[in-house]
């Protein structure tokens, strides 16, 4: 081995251990089945780099003579990378038959120019369209599905289908950059070099990518952790004051108005159905509520059977008709997990939110009123008192 060679191997060994932190990135979110893609992509690093790596040690005699072995692993890994970002990416699984018909067309025009009538420069064109083709398997989906509003996942969408486009180039710039006959021996021309540096820059760049978003995913469900409710994944108490702050800051989707709900007599449903079957009611009534607000409400379960909702762009009596209305489904909601007898109702107050400062005061009011409503016979709704 020549300083030359030793050299083009940093680059193949660098994008694989680069594969490596990713199934070490893996294996600490194993439990989490949208981690699997990360297992993909490393896959997608080291089988191309493997064969980049042998490739860095032969003469062109020995290209031609390895090129159906070669050609394999980059196109499994290539195909295992298209794979990995399309999960990613949530567009579910590559066509594994389109998959297929690349590859064998591929391995096809390599054993011609390999067997039959030995020619690099038709190699090198026949497998970087391979590669460039099988990432434009799901490159064609991700350029349809929507945006994702993420910058980072924008910024990962964009890199892949850059990637694609890529390898599409790089077949048409061998023609160019290296002379289809002559005595260049490939793996020591500066287009192998090129070669091998983009293809540790871009896998650099996606390491990163991956690195950050996976990172944020960690930390947003740390987030969602602390501030939901495990029963009902509806905010907490902690949740929901830091979403209304963020909400009431803004200032944009005022007037807005909080509203308290209890359900009624529930300690009567655990007591005649079992405690299982109460928090089964709390789940109903939480996709209720759900349901019935707009997607920029909050909803939250501040502990208990109190449920807490801060409605956007309101006034008192349009709050009061949504809460009517969520009364009555409640009444009409089939639950099959009660006795027949059993109806679940719950007693509301409604309180105005003039200000982020005022919030803490509303909810007090709103939860006053609550209560006046249960004492004035349950089921029923109590309305803050016009200024
Ligand atoms: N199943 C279930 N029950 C809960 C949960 N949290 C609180 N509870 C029960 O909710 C019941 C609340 O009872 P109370 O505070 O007496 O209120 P209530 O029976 O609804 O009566 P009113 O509010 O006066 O109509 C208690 O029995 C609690 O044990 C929970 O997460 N799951």
């Amino acid at each position: 081995m020549n300083a030359h060679q030793y050299f083009s191997l940093t680059a193949p060994a660098g994008v694989i251990a680069l594969g490596m932190v990713l199934v070490a990135c893996w294996w600490v979110q194993r439990r989490s089945r949208s981690a699997r893609f990360l297992l993909w992509v490393a896959a997608g690093y080291v089988l191309p780099s493997l064969a980049m790596g042998l490739q860095s040690l032969m003469s062109n005699a020995q290209l031609s003579q390895w090129s159906l072995f070669t050609a394999v692993l980059y196109l499994a890994g290539l195909w295992c990378l298209a794979q990995g970002m399309a999960l990613r990416a949530g567009i579910g699984s590559i066509s594994w038959q389109a998959g297929a018909l690349i590859s064998a067309a591929t391995l096809a025009g390599l054993y011609y120019h390999s067997r039959m009538h030995d020619d690099l420069w038709a190699r090198m064109q026949w497998l970087n369209l391979g590669v460039g083709a099988l990432l434009l398997l799901p490159a064609r989906r991700l350029w349809r599905a929507r945006l994702p509003a993420d910058r980072l996942e924008r910024l990962l969408h964009w890199s892949f289908l850059g990637l694609a486009a890529y390898h599409v180039l790089r077949a048409a710039t061998a023609a160019l950059l290296v002379p289809a006959h002559g005595p260049i021996v490939l793996t020591h021309s500066g287009y192998w070099l090129a070669m091998l540096a983009g293809s540790l820059l871009f896998a650099i760049w996606f390491s990163v990518l991956l690195l950050a978003c996976s990172m944020r995913t960690v930390y947003m469900s740390m987030r969602d952790e602390r501030n939901r409710d495990p029963l009902t994944r509806l905010l907490n108490r902690r949740g929901f004051e830091e979403a209304a702050d963020a909400l009431l800051g803004n200032g944009r989707s005022g007037p807005w108005v909080a509203v308290v709900g209890d359900i009624d007599h529930f300690k009567r449903v655990n007591d005649r159905c079992g405690h299982a079957c109460g928090d089964q009611v709390l789940q109903a009534v939480s996709e209720l509520l759900m349901q019935q607000v707009r997607e920029q409400d909050l909803v939250a379960r501040f502990g208990g059977e109190e449920f807490v909702l801060l409605l956007g762009r309101v006034q008192l009596p349009e709050a009061e008709k949504v809460v009517q209305r969520i009364r009555e489904q409640l009444r009409a909601m089939p639950l099959a997990m009660l006795p027949p007898d059993m109806r679940i109702t719950m007693s509301f107050g409604i309180a105005a939110v003039q200000t982020r400062q005022s919030l803490r005061a509303s909810l007090d009011e709103a939860d006053v009123l609550s209560y006046a409503a249960k004492q004035a016979g349950r089921d029923r709704i109590h309305l803050q008192a016009f200024a």
